[in-house]
């Protein structure tokens, strides 16, 4: 559902080179408030280094982004003061410290109470703590984590930690949330819950742009889709236009078999295990492992 249509985050010809390679190139994006947009491509396709522009992580040799009209600032904490919070590929929590004090720390930029009234624990320290704390759990609440508040992160299962990223970055009350491979390592249940989380989310006001390999995932998910390949955007669109663009199944699969696509790579593992079964122990000559993404 897409409430409104005005834009959030807007990156305009985004290019990033690496020395001689180019990950990304001239790339335009546009979120919408209300919007969950999914961006995809086969691995390498430069998805996180476009991330990596958005969120100050990166400087992008060329291009501009910017967050509700005004130019992000190329540092992430700043990026994340102007309301752009962002989850990584590999779960970075601070394992050591309880569930509720990861979130808190996600709080930071939202507090303005300075050093001293800090060292000296003043009324207004103290009200600003006990005002973070009051939102984190509520954070803990929507997440569905309050009750592992006081648990060590890294005694989490993985779902949770998972989860436990999304509160913390949430803690900054952004306007706009980038989630990276949230999914990734999940079992069904816990993409399915991951699913629902984010369209509450994006109900409560937070625009999101999620990269994602998990194709039913973000064809669930997404208002829209945008297709990277190579470093450059292939197509964007409504996830049935997506799904169904030739040249993004090509960008994922290869390019298309004669007859029934992986019909010959089946045969012969099946004819494998019936041999295997039968004792005489052959190994197939060629098996090819192919997944969704062509890897
Ligand atoms: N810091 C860097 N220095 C040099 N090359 C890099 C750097 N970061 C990424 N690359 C290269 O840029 C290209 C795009 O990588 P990127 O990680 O953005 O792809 P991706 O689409 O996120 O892939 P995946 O789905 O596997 O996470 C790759 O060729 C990668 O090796």
């Amino acid at each position: 559902m897409t409430t409104t249509t005005s834009p959030v985050l807007s990156a305009s010809g985004v290019t990033m080179r690496f020395g001689g390679l180019t990950a990304v190139r001239s790339v335009d994006l546009t979120v919408n408030s209300g919007e969950i947009v999914g961006l995809i491509g086969p691995n390498g396709a430069g998805k996180t280094t476009f991330f990596n522009c958005l969120t100050g992580l990166y400087v992008p040799t060329e291009g501009s982004v910017t967050y509700q009209g005004s130019v992000l600032p190329p540092k992430p904490h700043l990026v994340t003061q102007a309301g752009v919070a962002r989850t990584f590929q590999n779960i970075r929590l601070f394992a050591n410290m309880t569930v509720l004090e990861n979130v808190l720390v996600g709080r930071h930029t939202r507090t303005k109470e300075g050093l001293w009234s800090a060292l000296l624990r003043g009324p207004g320290f103290k009200r600003a703590e006990a005002a973070s704390k009051a939102r984190a759990m509520e954070l803990l609440e929507f997440t569905g984590l309050a009750h592992k508040a006081d648990h060590l992160s890294r005694n989490l299962p993985y779902g949770e930690q998972r989860k436990l990223e999304i509160a913390r970055a949430l803690a900054s009350d952004p306007g706009l949330l980038l989630l990276d491979e949230p999914t990734a390592g999940m079992n069904p249940q816990e993409t399915r819950a991951t699913e629902e989380l984010v369209f509450a989310i994006r109900d409560q006001g937070t625009a999101v742009l999620v990269i994602e390999h998990d194709m039913r995932f973000i064809f669930n998910l997404c208002d829209r889709v945008a297709v990277l390949v190579q470093g450059q955007k292939l197509i964007e669109g409504t996830p049935d236009v997506v799904q169904s663009d030739e040249r993004v199944i090509a960008a994922y699969i290869g390019t298309p078999f004669e007859g029934e696509p992986g019909a010959e790579e089946a045969a012969e593992v099946e004819a494998a295990e019936a041999q295997q079964s039968t004792g005489t122990g052959a190994t197939p000559q060629s098996t090819t492992a192919r997944t969704e993404d062509g890897q």
